[in-house]
């Protein structure tokens, strides 16, 4: 856990062994603090050297101790006697100095790193402040502002910028713990207590009030309802305002308060579950360690519409070489221009050149022959993307792997047509595609274990999240969005208005409500999936019960609103009204409250008073509900997949964990009552009623969401 050497007869080198990250355990604390009191009782030892194994310094407290009862030597007590000791400590960083790691390096007499080290303090992504002192020691040493920045964002830092900021002494492009060792002989006899950064007086802020009063209204703005960076912001307030010694006091109480919070909680939740999702495995046995992708130089993207330009700028900054097909030459034009700009603006962002090298823009799909892998992204239409795929499969070479970015179509109707089933998988990005995180890799029935290898690989060489899916209407993530649409406007016709809605709904954390969401992304789509599936339209037969489709309650304000030619932010009208087509500032529209009284009164719906609480209550209850089938019916291998794809595709709260980790917060059987209370009401909303799965966890006990993958194994799996 420690490993201890003597260097240069008078250096010792303590370095951290626990691999990945060098986590700091209770064993690796244990073994700290009894290395460290050999090495200052040591009378042969002149100065220390702290440094981690693999390259890697420290990745902080070890995060799954959080979950149970903290055991083991405290990491205070400890910190601060490296710091006090009388013989200089150097950390030598390389790899990543993070959260209590990087407090680790503060206490340290000096800090020297590798130029590709990255230091930071994330513990407020975790729901916590830093408090190992670093809220503390980090504003003394490189003052208010700066200190500010680095622990209410928990941005990580090159090592360039932390030598600006005056964290670290020195950047080295050799050895570090060479370096580090040198330095150290170098530094004996050198006086400490100017080392010694608790004791430096915190640089004095002008207007200090003002300062702390502008990043409370910035982060408030930013992630609205969150506790961490509100804590982090007074917790450096006392640096500033108080000696550390009751600095130190006020950082512990309030680490206090955050750490049996639910949202540290579900901020943890967030980081594990981020981790498992990529971890793929089908029932056949085939999983993310054991079946290997294929290697992927080249790729074509079919169609260059706005999913299609963003899925070439994110294969082409990655290094990937992108054939972009488009059927006109005018769409070509326009859509190459479009990805040159694109891609351009992001290559200056992240300060290298454009990759544009890389692209070819043509009208033949006969070029494709030798690409490596295809993504189609045309028009979602099932005749049109079948047309698409059987003519690859005559133009493209066999190995070629065939991806499709339906956002909810058949992917096996689709593998059917072509000469290599097994070759084909669906790869969904979530608009706009070189922007958004989430990637839904479909697994159909014959898509091979390679091909989904292959496809998950390449998502993480785009940056993306990447969840493997089964194949259903919807896949997860869209199909989870009817229930929770169907009962937003089902709160219309009750009473509610979109306003109420999505206010309740930002106010739980949502970035978007769901009619400002639903705004952005364009209401016409919804429309035109409602026609083609009989729900809406001239086939609908006219002796259909008003507000009841195929024996459902069916909302038809949706469809009216489409009518009208309000089709979101696009054309300047939607649920709400904006400045001018595709403006961006949503204002109620008083003819949206018209359409809705007329409605109410034309069905004698009394309109009646609805709370927020029943709000989140029907949107989100729902929204779990379909989660809990779709476990059931094998699309999703686990809850932590379905909560990923909704953080990072549908804007749900980091802080609540994802639907399925809420319900879980929220206590299942709370969750079972409130669904069984709305579905009577509603005896004609299937998705109210409590799913089969749903039950079955509250009759074991309501295990946490961790364990319910135990009850699932025996179902079928779509994966
Ligand atoms: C009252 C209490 C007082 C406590 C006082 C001290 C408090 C200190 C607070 C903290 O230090 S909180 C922790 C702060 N650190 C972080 O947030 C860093 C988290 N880790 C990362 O950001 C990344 O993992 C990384 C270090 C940048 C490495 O990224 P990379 O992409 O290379 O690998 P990953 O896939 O992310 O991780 C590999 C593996 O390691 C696990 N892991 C990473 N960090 C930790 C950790 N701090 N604790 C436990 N486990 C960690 C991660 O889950 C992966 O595990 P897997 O099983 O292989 O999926």
């Amino acid at each position: 856990m420690a490993r201890y050497e003597l260097v240069k007869r008078s250096v010792a080198l303590i370095t951290l062994t626990n691999p990945p990250v060098n986590a700091l355990s209770s064993a690796v604390r244990h073994a700290m603090a009894k290395s460290m009191e050999r090495a200052l009782n040591d009378p042969k030892v002149t100065a220390v050297v702290i440094c981690g194994e693999n390259g890697r310094f420290c990745g902080g407290a070890d995060i799954r101790e959080f979950a149970g009862p903290l055991r083991g030597p405290p990491l205070v007590p400890l910190l601060d006697a490296i710091e006090a000791g009388q013989k200089p400590v150097v950390a030598a960083i390389e790899g990543v100095a993070l959260g209590g790691g990087f407090e680790l390096a503060l206490v340290c007499h000096y800090r020297i790193a590798h130029f590709k080290a990255r230091l930071g303090l994330p513990e407020v992504t975790l729901g916590l402040l830093p408090a190992a002192g670093g809220t503390q020691r980090l504003p003394r040493l490189i003052g208010i502002p700066a200190a500010l920045e680095m622990i209410t964002t928990g941005r990580h830092l090159s090592a360039q910028e932390a030598l600006k900021l005056g964290i670290l002494d020195q950047v080295t492009e050799q050895n570090t713990c060479e370096v580090a060792v040198e330095f150290a002989l170098r530094a004996v006899g050198k006086p400490l207590s100017s080392r010694r950064v608790s004791m430096l007086t915190t640089p004095c802020t002008p207007d200090l009030d003002a300062l702390l009063e502008a990043v409370t209204m910035q982060v408030k703005k930013k992630a609205r309802g969150v506790m961490a960076p509100l804590a982090c912001i007074q917790a450096v307030r006392a640096a500033a305002t108080m000696p550390y010694s009751k600095g130190i006091k006020r950082e512990s109480e309030l680490m206090a308060t955050l750490f049996n919070s639910g949202q540290a909680q579900a901020l943890q939740y967030c980081f594990f579950a981020q981790r498992t999702a990529g971890k793929w495995t089908l029932p056949n046995g085939a999983q993310w360690n054991n079946s290997k992708p294929r290697e992927i130089r080249s790729a074509a993207i079919i169609g260059l519409g706005t999913m299609g330009r963003g899925i070439v700028v994110s294969l082409a900054r990655v290094g990937i070489s992108v054939i972009a097909v488009e059927s006109e030459k005018k769409l070509l034009e326009t859509g190459k221009q479009m990805v040159i700009g694109m891609l351009e603006r992001d290559a200056k962002r992240r300060g290298v050149s454009a990759s544009l090298n890389l692209l070819k823009f043509t009208l033949s799909l006969q070029d494709l022959k030798d690409v490596d892998l295809v993504i189609e992204a045309v028009f979602e239409d099932m005749a049109l993307k079948k047309r698409v795929f059987q003519e690859l499969s005559k133009v493209c070479r066999p190995a070629t792997v065939l991806c499709t970015n339906t956002s909810g179509l058949d992917v096996d109707a689709l593998a059917g047509v072509t000469d290599r089933p097994h070759l084909v998988v669906g790869m969904h990005f979530f608009s706009p595609a070189h922007v958004m995180k989430l990637l839904e890799v479909v697994c159909g029935p014959r898509s091979s274990s390679e091909t989904i290898a292959t496809a998950m690989s390449l998502g993480k060489r785009m940056g993306k999240v990447s969840v493997a899916v089964g194949n259903c209407p919807g896949f997860v993530g869209n199909r989870m969005l009817k229930p929770y649409l169907d009962q937003a406007t089902f709160l219309l016709e009750e009473g509610a208005t979109p306003e109420q809605v999505d206010k309740a709904l930002e106010d739980f954390g949502f970035a978007m409500g769901v009619f400002r969401m639903s705004d952005l992304a364009g209401l016409d789509v919804g429309w035109r999936i409602r026609k083609e599936s009989g729900l809406t339209g001239p086939d609908v037969d006219p002796k259909n019960p008003p507000r009841r489709r195929q024996g459902r309650r069916y909302c038809p304000v949706p469809d009216m609103i489409c009518e009208q030619g309000r089709f979101g932010q696009k054309t300047g009208r939607g649920w709400y009204m904006y400045d001018k087509p595709g403006g961006t500032n949503a204002k109620p529209d008083p003819l949206i409250q018209n359409l809705l009284e007329m409605y109410r009164s034309r069905y004698g719906i009394q309109p009646r008073n609805i709370s927020d609480q029943e709000i989140i209550e029907r949107c989100l209850f729902a929204l779990a509900n379909e989660g809990f089938r779709i476990l059931e019916d094998g699309i999703a291998a686990r809850p932590e997949d379905i909560d990923v794809i909704y953080l990072f595709g549908y804007g749900f709260p980091r802080h609540r964990g994802g639907p399925m980790f809420y319900a879980s917060m929220v206590g299942l059987e709370r969750v079972l009552q409130r669904l069984e209370h709305y579905h009577q009401a509603n005896p004609d909303v299937p998705h109210l009623e409590p799913s089969p799965l749903f039950k079955k966890l509250v009759a074991c006990g309501s295990p946490p969401v961790q364990k319910w993958r135990e009850h699932i194994k025996t179902m079928h799996s779509h994966l």
